[in-house]
C-alpha cells in the first residue's frame, strides 16, 4: 500500500521504517527540513536501536520524506504521528493535530478518490472526530466520511525498542467507525498480524483513544502503587524489592513494572496522565487514583534527597548525579527525574556534578537553565564527591565499585536500585 505519515519523531520515523521493511511504500512528510534531508540520506533523526540499518536499506527506495504535503495525494492512507504536549494546567495541547489536519485537508482537497486518515498521537477521547475531522473539512471542503474518513491507531512502543516493539506488538487497535476504514488498517498491518502473535483488537475512535490512556494510566499508577509500598516498606525497614518478588508470583500481578524507586519521567507518563486527568475533571469527573498516582511520583525524588539529608549536609559540597535520561538506553531527558533531584540538591547549596553514559549532551540542550557541571565518567564524577545519588538505572552503575574509594565522603543514596553495596560505603536505597 502506499502510506503517507505526517510527523517524523520517535514515532512517525519508527512507524514509517517499519511498514516501509513490511513491503509498503511510505512517505514521511515532515516541517522540519534537516529531518527531511537526514532520512532521504539514509540517516536516522532518531536514536533507537536497529531504525539506522532498516532505513538505510529503504530510503530512496520504499521510504523517502518531504516537507511537501502534496505528496499525501499520492497515498492510500495517512498517518498524524504528531506531538500532544500539555498545556500549563496539563490539559492536552492540541494545536500540533489541528495545523497538521489543516495542512493535510489543504493537500486532499485536490484529490480525487478516497482518502484514510489515521491518528497515531496520542489524543484524549473526541479528538480525531471533534478536532482534527473537523479541521480536514474545512480546509479541503470535504466531509469526513464521505470524501474522507477517520480512524484512530494507538501506539504503545517503548523507547529503546521502539523497532522491536512495533515489529512484535501484543496487540494492535484498529478504532474506527467504517468497516472499510477496518479493512484498509487490516490489509496494512496484515504482514504483521501474520508474522506475530499480536491480537487485533477492532473498536470505535473514542474507545481506541481511551485504549491508550488506560495503558499508560495503568502503568503508571501501577509503578505509583510499588513506590506507595515501597515507601511504606522503608518505614519498616523492609527491603520492596523482595516483597516485589513475591507479590510478582501470582500472575493476577504479574512481575513487570514492580521495580520501586525515584518514578516514572519520559515524554509520555507525566503528559498523559496529566491530560486524561484534566480531560475528566473538564468532564466533571476527579480520578482519584491517578491524582495519587501522580502525587505518589512527584513526591518521590523530595523523599530521596531527604534520606541524603539523614546522612550528609550538601550544602557548599560536591554531589555526584548518576544519570540524567528519564531510563536507561536512551538519550531522552524529557521528564527526567534528573531535574527535581538537581534542583533539589542546589537548593541545599550542593555543586552538582552530573555524568550519563549517553544523555549529557541532549540534557544540556534541552535544559538551558539547568546549570551543572558534567563529567566524562561516573569515576570522575564520583572523584572528591561527598555523596551520590543514582537516578537513572544504567548497568555500568552496577557495576561501580573501587571509584567509590574517591570520593570524600562514600555515601551512596540510590533512587534506582542498581548500586552494588560494598564494604567502605554507606548505602542508602529509596525503597530497601
Ligand atoms: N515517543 C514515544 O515513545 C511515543 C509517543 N506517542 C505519541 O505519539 C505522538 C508523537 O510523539 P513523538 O513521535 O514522540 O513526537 P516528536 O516530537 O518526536 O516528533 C514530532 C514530529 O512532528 C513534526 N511536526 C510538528 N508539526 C508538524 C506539522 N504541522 N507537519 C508536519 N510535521 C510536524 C516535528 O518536526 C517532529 O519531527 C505523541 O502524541 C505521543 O504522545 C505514542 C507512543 C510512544
Ligand atoms: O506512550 C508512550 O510514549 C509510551 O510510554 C511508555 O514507554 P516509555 O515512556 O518509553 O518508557 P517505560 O519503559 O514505560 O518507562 C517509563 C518510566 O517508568 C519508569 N519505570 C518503569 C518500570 C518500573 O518498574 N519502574 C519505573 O520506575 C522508568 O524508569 C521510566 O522513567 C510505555 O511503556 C509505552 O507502552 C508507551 O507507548
Amino acid at each position: 500500500m502506499h502510506v503517507s505519515i505526517v510527523g517524523s519523531g520517535y514515532v512517525g520515523t519508527t512507524v514509517a521504517a517499519c511498514l516501509a521493511d513490511l513491503g509498503h511504500d511510505v512517505t514521511n512528510v515532515d516541517v522540519d527540513e534537516d529531518v527531511v534531508a537526514t532520512i532521504n540520506d539514509g540517516d536516522t533523526p532518531i536514536h533507537e536501536p536497529g531504525l539506522d540499518e532498516l532505513i538505510g536499506e529503504h530510503a530512496g527506495d520504499r521510504l523517502r520524506a518531504t516537507t511537501d504535503y502534496d505528496a499525501v495525494r499520492e497515498t492510500d492512507v495517512t498517518f498524524l504521528a504528531l506531538p500532544t504536549p500539555s498545556e500549563d494546567d496539563g490539559a492536552i495541547d492540541l494545536t500540533y493535530m489541528e495545523a497538521g489536519a489543516a495542512s493535510l485537508g489543504e493537500a486532499l482537497a485536490e484529490k480525487d478518490g478516497d482518502h484514510l486518515v489515521v491518528v497515531k498521537s496520542t489524543v484524549v477521547p473526541g479528538s480525531t472526530e471533534d478536532v482534527v475531522a473537523p479541521a480536514i473539512e474545512e480546509t479541503s471542503g470535504k466531509t469526513a466520511g464521505e470524501g474522507f474518513h477517520v480512524a484512530m491507531n494507538p501506539e504503545f512502543l517503548r523507547m529503546g525498542t521502539a523497532v522491536e516493539d512495533f515489529l512484535d506488538p501484543q496487540k494492535i487497535v484498529f478504532g474506527a467507525r467504517e468497516a472499510d476504514a477496518y479493512e484498509t488498517l487490516g490489509e496494512l498491518f496484515d504482514p504483521l498480524v501474520e508474522s506475530t502473535d499480536a491480537a487485533v483488537v477492532e473498536t470505535g475512535i473514542r474507545e481506541a483513544e481511551m485504549i491508550k490512556y488506560a495503558n499508560n494510566g495503568f502503568l503508571a499508577a501501577k509503578v505509583s502503587l510499588i513506590n506507595d509500598i515501597g515507601n511504606i516498606c522503608k518505614e519498616f525497614d523492609v527491603d520492596a524489592y523482595e516483597v516485589a518478588d513475591a507479590i510478582a508470583l501470582d500472575d493476577r500481578i504479574g512481575g513487570k513494572f514492580l521495580r520501586s524507586g525515584l518514578g516514572w519521567g519520559g515524554s509520555c507518563f507525566p503528559k498523559d496522565t496529566n491530560a486524561i486527568i484534566a480531560a475528566a475533571q473538564e468532564a466533571g469527573y476527579e480520578p482519584p487514583v491517578l491524582e495519587a498516582a501522580v502525587e505518589v511520583n512527584d513526591g518521590q525524588p523530595e523523599r530521596l534527597l531527604s534520606l541524603l539529608d539523614d546522612h550528609a549536609d550538601v550544602a557548599g559540597k560536591r554531589v555526584a548525579v548518576l544519570g540524567l535520561s528519564f531510563k536507561p538506553g536512551t538519550d531522552d531527558v524529557r521528564g527526567t527525574r534528573a531535574v527535581p533531584v538537581i534542583e533539589g540538591l542546589q537548593a541545599r547549596g550542593a555543586d552538582v556534578v552530573a555524568y550519563d553514559p549517553v544523555a549529557t549532551e541532549s540534557f544540556d540542550e534541552y535544559y538551558e537553565d539547568v546549570e551543572v557541571e558534567y563529567a566524562d565518567s561516573a569515576a570522575e564524577a564520583l572523584d572528591g564527591a561527598h555523596a551520590a545519588v543514582a537516578v537513572t538505572d544504567w548497568d555500568e552503575f552496577a557495576a561501580l565499585d573501587t571509584e567509590f574509594d574517591a570520593m570524600a565522603n562514600p555515601v551512596v543514596v540510590d533512587g534506582r536500585h542498581i548500586v552494588e553495596r560494598r564494604e567502605g560505603i554507606t548505602y542508602e536505597g529509596l525503597t530497601w
